[in-house]
């Protein structure tokens, strides 16, 4: 059996009952074999993959705090730090009823690569817990953060492992959070990313992630000779990744035609209307049910819908495993050119290799995506030398940032034969980095 093909077996084995993790380390394994079977022996010896795929540590933990009724609830709190080879661990904290270790693990894998990617000095860890900040008040939402904090805060710090947001976790997350370890610890320090910007935020982190993906994608259609103005797009998704994603489309002007959430899609055939969306979501924490008052020639839907709609370009920017083989099947038939993972791991495997084999532009996540960590490793770099940059500084190092990610993912994937294979390629050109420094620092 190959050495991929025993890895693999070996973390299925290892860690039962963990379907996404599973998944997330296939999809980058079983692409790196060309490379992993160029150092086979060398590898083998050093148990490389074993230690890749083994987190650096686990840390999980009982959240206790008490509701509105008086009522004590209990969650459970996680911190996976995978890999810390190229820099402090980093990566965001997931607040949903879904959580558990192995979407966690999955998230936390990902992110070594994502992390690696963007060239910038940052290891890979994930966290979050099944509490749904959901239709909870302000004040439970604090209760839960400050009982989250006093346990997490004593395995992070600026320079150990620096959190962040993700799906549930935003703005008034991040700062009952960071309240709670300045008190606990004394330290004011650039501990978590995504702060507001009068404690120690970065301009343009709230905006990094769907802007970055908009960055990418604009210049991987320009590497095919296609260009981004006038194209129809598909956004899944309402929250931070797909209202910004949606915002910068527009501004490069392409016209999104869809959004989503978790109970049901808008389909406004003159574009979303970019205001109305920050107002239901980002300040009434609404359903998109409302984005008919603003928009009365919009339709909504329940359920699922969005990849049905005939556009050029489509960007999950929601969850793990939204886009299945009939929604590839379905943009295929539909002339879809491009699919741009705004969320990490929202195709499936099937879904991603259908849509490759029928020539359609695919960026994986853990390219396409990273500008929200990026501008995260930013943000810590203006914390340590208290210093605040301007949006447009910013603005255009994510940029920057984001096209040479493209250029390294290209490259890479022509260098060894899978010429626009980005799957390929992204995978590649993130592990080689974090490879070189785990051989370099020895056994550990
Ligand atoms: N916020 C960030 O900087 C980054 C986020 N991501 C990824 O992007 C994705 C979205 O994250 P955010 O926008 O930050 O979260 P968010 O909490 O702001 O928004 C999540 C959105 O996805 C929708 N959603 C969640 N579960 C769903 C489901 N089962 N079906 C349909 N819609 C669903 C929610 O309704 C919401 O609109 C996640 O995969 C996250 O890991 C990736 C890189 C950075
Ligand atoms: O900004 C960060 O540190 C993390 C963002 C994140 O969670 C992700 O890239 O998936």
């Amino acid at each position: 059996m190959s050495y991929v093909d025993e890895v693999i077996e070996l973390v299925v084995k290892k860690n039962p009952a963990e379907p996404e993790f599973h998944q997330a380390v296939k999809e980058v394994l079983e692409s790196l074999r060309v490379v992993i079977e160029a150092n086979e022996e060398k590898f083998r010896k050093e148990a490389l993959l074993e230690r890749l795929v083994e987190p650096e540590r686990q840390i999980k933990f009982r959240v206790p705090w008490v509701d509105d009724n008086g009522q004590v609830q209990v969650n459970t709190g996680y911190r996976v730090q995978f890999n810390s080879a190229i820099g402090p661990y980093k990566g965001g904290l997931r607040l949903h009823p879904s959580v558990n270790l192995g979407i966690i693990k999955f998230l936390g894998f990902e992110q070594i690569f994502k992390n690696s990617l963007t060239g910038l000095p940052i290891g890979g860890g994930k966290g979050g817990s099944d509490f749904d900040p959901k239709g909870k008040s302000d004040r439970e939402v604090m209760a839960f953060c400050q009982s989250f904090m006093t346990e997490l805060c004593k395995y992070i710090g600026a320079d150990t492992d620096v959190p962040a947001g993700d799906i549930g976790t935003g703005a008034r997350e991040i700062g009952y959070m960071f309240g709670q370890y300045k008190r606990i610890r004394g330290l004011y320090e650039g501990v978590l990313t995504g702060k507001g910007l009068t404690y120690g935020g970065s301009l343009a982190r709230t905006e990094a992630t769907g802007y970055g993906l908009l960055y990418l994608t604009e210049e991987l259609l320009k590497l095919n000779g296609i260009e981004l103005v006038g194209k129809t797009v598909a956004v899944s998704g309402s929250g931070n990744v797909a209202i910004y994603a949606t915002e910068k489309a527009q501004q490069l002007g392409a016209k999104v035609v869809t959004v989503s959430d978790s109970t049901g899609w808008v389909y406004d055939p003159e574009g979303i209307d970019v205001a109305a969306l920050k107002e239901i979501k980002e300040v009434n924490r609404a359903r998109l049910t409302e984005y008919k008052k603003y928009r009365p020639n919009s339709e909504y839907h329940e359920g699922r819908g969005v990849w049905n709609v005939k556009v050029d370009i489509a960007l999950p920017c929601a969850t793990q495993n939204e886009l299945h083989l009939e929604d590839a099947q379905a943009l295929v038939a539909n002339g879809c050119i491009a699919v741009c993972e705004g969320a990490n791991m929202p195709t499936t495997l099937e879904a991603t290799e259908y849509l490759q084999k029928n020539g359609v532009i695919f960026a994986p996540g853990k390219a396409a995506n990273a500008g929200g960590v990026a501008t995260s490793a930013l943000e810590m770099s203006q914390n340590s030398e208290r210093l605040s940059w301007t949006f447009e500084e910013v603005d255009s190092k994510l940029k920057n940032i984001m096209v040479n990610i493209c250029h390294n993912m290209s490259d890479a994937a022509e260098k060894y034969g899978f010429k626009g294979n980005y799957v390929v390629g992204a995978n590649i050109a993130g592990f080689e980095k974090v490879v070189d420094a785990m051989t370099a620092q020895g056994i550990v």
